[in-house]
């Protein structure tokens, strides 16, 4: 089995660097190519036998998979570079939302699948978001599930919902964290306990909230409930919170929703700049 990353930025490194530390790739079945040479090369250090490219046909020459983790404005140059070398065989993966699996079957001779990851995959946590591409046989499909299953929890979605479901996988550490610094900065700003100390209760909480959520199983309304104990502290306090937040995430869902649909339309025009513009 051969592995062929082209783009080894921030979701590129982790994805190799996930898949290797879980044991589901050895880093000789691995060629990464990326257009600042040095991450490959990095990459190349760190996991000795795997292969920095010299160029993304390189990476994707006889590629069982071949992963693009490049951005979406940046999908139209490597299609130009690398369609003429792929083999029907073989299957692409994009992680990136924007960029429609249809777009993809009808520039490249190859199987396609899109496949979003989550920045917290790099520690065998959180979901993968599966859209399969009509040229994959059920062999393939069961393959690709196996090697994600390694490091994440793989989920089968729409491709018209990939908006919000990465917003809630791929995005939403993001926003957790963000939450999660207000909570501590709050925190240390008014009562003067350590940083650290409040950083470590903080993740320790997300995580078994997430855990308990998941495992108990128990709604998050079912979950306020049982800590909230009636006229107690937390149900004061949850008050407050209610009221400051009331609508800030759909506040979000909209932001995400109106870029994506600009990206859409960017990515369209890359792509197809005399049919579609
Ligand atoms: N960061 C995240 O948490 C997630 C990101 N994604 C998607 O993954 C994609 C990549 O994101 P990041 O890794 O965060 O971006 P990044 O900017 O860290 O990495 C992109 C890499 O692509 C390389 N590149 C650009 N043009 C190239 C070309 N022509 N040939 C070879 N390499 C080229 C760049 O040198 C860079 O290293 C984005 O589309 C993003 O939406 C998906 C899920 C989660
Ligand atoms: O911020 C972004 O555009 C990407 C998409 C999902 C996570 N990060």
């Amino acid at each position: 089995m051969k592995i062929g990353f082209i783009g080894a930025g921030s979701m590129g490194s982790l994805l190799v660097g996930a898949f290797v530390r879980a044991g589901a790739l050895r880093p000789d079945q691995i060629t990464v190519s990326s257009r600042t040479s040095s991450k490959a090369s990095l990459l190349a250090d760190q996991f000795p036998g795997l292969r920095a490219a010299l160029s993304n046909v390189e990476a994707a020459q006889g590629a069982d998979y071949l992963f693009l983790c490049v951005k979406p404005m940046d999908f139209r140059r490597v299609l130009d570079e690398i369609s003429s070398v792929l083999k029907p065989e073989q299957i692409v993966i994009s992680i990136t939302s924007p960029v429609r699996i249809s777009s993809l079957e009808e520039l490249l001779p190859c199987k396609v699948a899109k496949i979003v990851p989550s920045v917290v995959n790099a520690i065998g946590s959180g979901a993968s978001l599966f859209m399969w591409g009509t040229r994959l046989s059920e062999t393939d499909k069961s393959a690709l599930w196996q090697l994600f299953s390694s490091i994440s929890r793989p989920i089968v979605i729409q491709e018209e919902e990939v908006r919000v479901a990465s917003d809630l996988s791929s995005c939403g550490p993001a926003f957790m964290a963000y939450l999660l610094e207000q909570f501590i900065d709050a925190s240390v700003m008014s009562t003067g306990i350590e940083r650290e100390t409040a950083s470590a209760l903080a993740c320790e909480m997300m995580l078994g909230t997430a855990r308990l959520m998941l495992e108990l199983p128990c709604s998050p309304g079912e979950l306020q409930a049982k800590v909230s104990v009636p006229g107690g502290i937390t149900a004061a306090a949850l008050e407050s919170l209610r009221k400051s937040t009331r609508g800030a995430f759909l506040q979000v869902l909209y932001t995400t929703h109106e870029k994506f649909a600009e990206d859409l339309d960017r990515v369209d025009s890359s792509l197809f700049p005399r049919e579609r513009t």
